[in-house]
C-alpha cells in the first residue's frame, strides 16, 4: 500500500515539475563547477584513450606484425605507447571519478546542511504532523539517494562520450558497417527503457521494505522498556521477521530482474552486433583485403558502443528516485507556513517582563479551536499559575506564548508591545522555559548548563548550579562539571535533570520564567531541592507556571482555572477557595481537606480566634 503511494507519487509529479526539480538540484552543483568540469575533461580524455588504445594495436598489427616489419625498437616503441595510453586511461578515470564524486558529495553536504537548518526553523506544527522517522529519512536516505542521482549523470556522461566517439571512428573506417551497428541503438534504447520501467517498480518496492525494516528496528529500540514491560518481544520479533522476509522476497525479485535483463540482454545484443560486423567484414574480404588489426579495433569499438548501456540500465532508475527524493526535500525547504513569523523590523527588547493575553484564541490545525478567548495580565515580578484537568489547554497557552505555534485571534503583549515586535532571539533569551522533562544533549554537564554558549563562563555555570542547589549532586559525579552526558541524559534521574534545567535557565538570566511543573514522582529530598530552586528562580521574575499540584502555587498572584480551553475561574488561592467552585473541588480532591486547610490558615493568621 505504502509502496503504491510512493510510486503513485513519483508518477504524479508532472514532467514539467520534474524538470524544474532537476534544475533546482543542479544549482547545488554550481559552487563545485571546477570539480565537475575536471570530471568532464577526465571523461573526454577517457573516451579519447579508449579510441586510441585499439588504434595503436591496429597500427602495430597491420603495419608491422603481419607485414613482418617489426624490429625490437618498434616493438618497444609500441609497448611504451600502449603503456603510456594505459596510464593515461587510469589517470583520466581517476580525474573523472574523483572530480565528480567530490563535487557531488560537497553538493550533498550543502543540501543536508540546508535541510537541517530549515528543520530547525520550522514551527512545531510541522513536527506534529510529520513522523520523526520520515524527517530522519529525508535528511539521511533522501540525501543519499541524491548521491546515486548524481552518479547517473556521470554514467550518462561517460556512456555518451564512449558511444559517440566509438561510432564516429567506426563511421570513418567502415561507414556501412557502422550504420549496421547503429541500427542496434533503437533496440538498445528500448531495452534500457523497458528495464528501467520494470526495475524501478521492483526497486522501489525493495526500498520501501528496507524503510519498513528500519522503522521496525527504530520502534523496537525506542520502545524497548515498554516492549519488555508488556512482554511484546515475541510480537515485535515476529513483525520484524515478516518484514525481513518481505525484504528478502523483494531483493530476490530484483536479483531475478537484473540477472535476466541487465547484463544478459545487452550481451545478447552485443554478440548479435558482433556477428553482423564480422559477417559484414567477411563479405567485404571477398572483394577487398581486410586487415586483421582493423577488425580487432572495430570490434573493440563495438564493445565500447555497447558496454555503457549496462551501466546506464543499472543506474537510470536512480534518476526518477532522485527527482522524488529532491521533491520531498524541497517540500521541507520551501515550507514557510508553519513557522510563526515576527514582524520584519522587530527590534524591541524585554525590559520589565509584563505579559498580557488579550482575547487569544488558537487552533493547532488552524481549524479546531483549542483555546478560546484567553485574557490575563501578569505584571512584572508576579506569578500567574495555570491549573486545570488534563487536556484543558495549559500547555497550549505556553506553546503560543513561546511562539512555538501561531495563535489565531487576539493579542499577546509583552511590556505592552505586540509579541511579534520582538525578535525571536530576544524572546528565546528572555523567556526562560523549564519543561517537565528537560532534554539533555550529548556533551558534559557544563555544556548542558551553558547550552553550548561560549560566552558563559565556567564560574557563571557553577554559580547557577549552586543557586538552584544542583551543585551537591554534580560535585559527586565522576568528573563533576565535566561528567559525560549521553543524548537524552537518561543516566540522570528526572529530578537531577530538572535541577540541571533550572541551572540552564538561571544562567541565561531570563526576565520571564515559564514553568511546566513536573508531575513525575521525585523523592522528598530532591522535591524539596526543586521547590526551593523554583522559589529562588521566581524571585524578581514574572512567572507563568503550569501547576499540577495546587499546593505549590498557593502564593501565586493570580490563578487561572482552565476547562476545555477557556478560563472558567480566576483569582488568588484564597479567593478561589472561598468561591467554592471548580478550584475548590480540585483542591479538595487533591488534599482531601481543603476546608481544613482553610481553617488552619485562618487560625494561623488569627490565633486568638481559636478560643
Ligand atoms: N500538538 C498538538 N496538536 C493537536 N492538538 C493538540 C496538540 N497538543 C495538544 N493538543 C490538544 O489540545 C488540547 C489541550 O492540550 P494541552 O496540552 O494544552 O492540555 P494541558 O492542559 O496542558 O494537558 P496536560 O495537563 O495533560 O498537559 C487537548 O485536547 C489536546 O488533545
Amino acid at each position: 500500500m505504502a509502496d503504491q503511494n510512493k510510486s503513485a507519487w513519483a508518477k504524479s509529479i508532472p514532467v514539467k515539475e520534474q524538470f524544474h526539480i532537476m534544475g533546482r538540484l543542479m544549482h547545488y552543483a554550481k559552487p563545485y563547477r571546477k570539480q565537475f568540469i575536471g570530471a568532464i575533461v577526465g571523461a573526454l580524455a577517457l573516451a579519447g584513450v579508449n579510441i586510441a588504445l585499439p588504434y595503436i594495436l591496429q597500427v602495430y598489427m597491420d603495419k608491422y606484425l603481419t607485414k613482418d616489419k617489426g624490429t625490437v625498437a618498434i616493438i618497444l616503441a609500441f609497448a611504451g605507447l600502449y603503456a603510456a595510453g594505459t596510464l593515461l586511461k587510469a589517470l583520466a578515470q581517476f580525474v573523472q571519478s574523483f572530480g565528480f564524486q567530490m563535487g557531488s558529495e560537497r553538493g550533498l553536504e550543502d543540501m543536508r546542511r540546508q535541510l537541517f537548518g530549515k528543520l530547525e526553523t520550522l514551527g512545531m506544527r510541522y513536527f506534529d504532523q510529520t513522523p520523526a522517522g520520515s524527517i530522519v529519512s529525508r535528511v539521511t536516505n533522501d540525501t543519499s539517494t541524491m548521491s546515486d542521482f548524481w552518479n547517473v549523470w556521470l554514467t550518462i556522461l561517460v556512456g555518451s562520450f564512449s558511444l559517440i566517439s566509438s561510432f564516429v571512428v567506426m563511421l570513418k573506417w567502415a561507414p556501412r558497417v557502422a550504420l549496421m551497428v547503429l541500427a542496434f541503438l533503437p533496440i538498445l534504447l528500448f531495452v534500457v527503457w523497458y528495464y528501467n520501467h520494470y526495475s524501478s517498480k521492483v526497486y522501489r518496492h525493495m526500498r520501501e521494505k528496507l524503510s519498513e525494516l528500519n522503522t521496525k528496528l527504530n520502534e523496537s529500540i525506542e520502545g524497548i522498556s515498554i516492549i519488555q514491560q508488556f512482554r511484546q518481544e515475541k510480537r515485535i520479533a515476529k513483525e520484524f521477521e515478516d518484514t525481513n522476509e518481505d525484504y528478502l522476497r523483494s531483493r530476490n525479485a530484483m536479483i531475478r530482474t537484473n540477472s535476466l535483463l541487465l547484463g544478459s540482454m545487452i550481451n545478447l545484443l552485443y554478440s548479435l552486433a558482433l556477428v553482423v560486423v564480422l559477417a559484414a567484414f567477411g563479405l567485404m574480404s571477398m572483394h577487398n583485403f581486410v586487415e586483421a588489426g582493423m577488425v580487432y579495433a572495430f570490434t573493440t569499438y563495438v564493445a565500447n558502443f555497447f558496454n555503457p548501456m549496462t551501466n546506464m540500465m543499472d543506474n537510470l532508475t536512480f534518476l526518477q528516485d532522485g527527482v522524488v527524493a529532491g521533491s520531498r526535500m524541497f517540500r521541507i525547504m520551501d515550507n514557510q507556513e508553519y513557522a510563526p513569523q515576527q514582524h520584519k523590523d522587530a527590534s524591541e527588547t524585554i525590559t520589565m517582563g509584563k505579559i498580557e493575553f488579550k482575547h487569544v484564541s488558537f487552533a493547532y490545525d488552524g481549524e479546531h479551536e483549542i483555546l478560546h478567548d484567553i485574557s490575563f495580565v501578569a505584571n512584572p515580578g508576579e506569578t500567574v499559575a495555570l491549573v486545570g484537568h488534563t487536556g484543558s489547554g495549559k500547555s497550549s497557552i505556553i506553546n503560543v506564548m513561546m511562539r512555538f505555534y501561531e495563535f489565531g485571534q487576539g493579542q499577546i503583549l509583552i511590556d505592552d508591545k505586540d509579541i511579534r515586535d520582538f525578535p525571536m532571539a530576544e524572546l528565546r533569551k528572555k523567556l526562560g522555559l523549564v519543561l517537565q522533562d528537560s532534554f539533555m544533549f550529548y556533551g558534559d554537564i557544563s555544556s548542558n548548563i551553558r547550552m553550548f554558549n561560549k560566552d558563559i563562563t565556567d564560574e557563571q555555570v557553577e554559580e547557577a548550579a549552586k543557586f538552584v542547589q544542583a551543585d551537591s549532586f554534580i560535585e559527586q559525579l565522576d568528573g563533576k562539571y565535566h561528567a559525560k552526558v549521553i543524548e537524552g541524559g537518561s543516566q540522570f534521574s528526572s529530578g537531577q535533570r530538572q535541577l540541571i534545567s533550572f541551572a540552564r535557565t538561571v544562567v541565561a538570566e531570563p526576565k520571564v520564567l515559564v514553568l511546566d511543573e513536573a508531575t513525575a514522582n521525585i523523592d522528598t529530598e530532591t522535591e524539596n531541592l526543586i521547590q526551593e530552586g523554583l522559589r529562588r528562580m521566581r524571585q524578581g521574575r514574572t512567572t507563568i507556571a503550569i501547576a499540577h499540584r495546587l499546593s505549590t502555587i498557593k502564593d501565586a498572584d493570580l490563578i487561572l482555572v482552565l476547562d476545555a480551553g477557556r478560563i472558567v475561574e480566576r483569582g488568588t488561592h484564597d479567593e478561589l477557595l472561598a468561591k467554592h467552585g471548580r478550584y475548590y473541588d480540585m483542591y479538595e480532591l487533591q488534599t482531601g481537606q481543603a476546608s481544613l486547610a482553610q481553617e488552619d490558615e485562618r487560625i494561623e493568621e488569627n490565633p486568638e480566634s481559636q478560643e
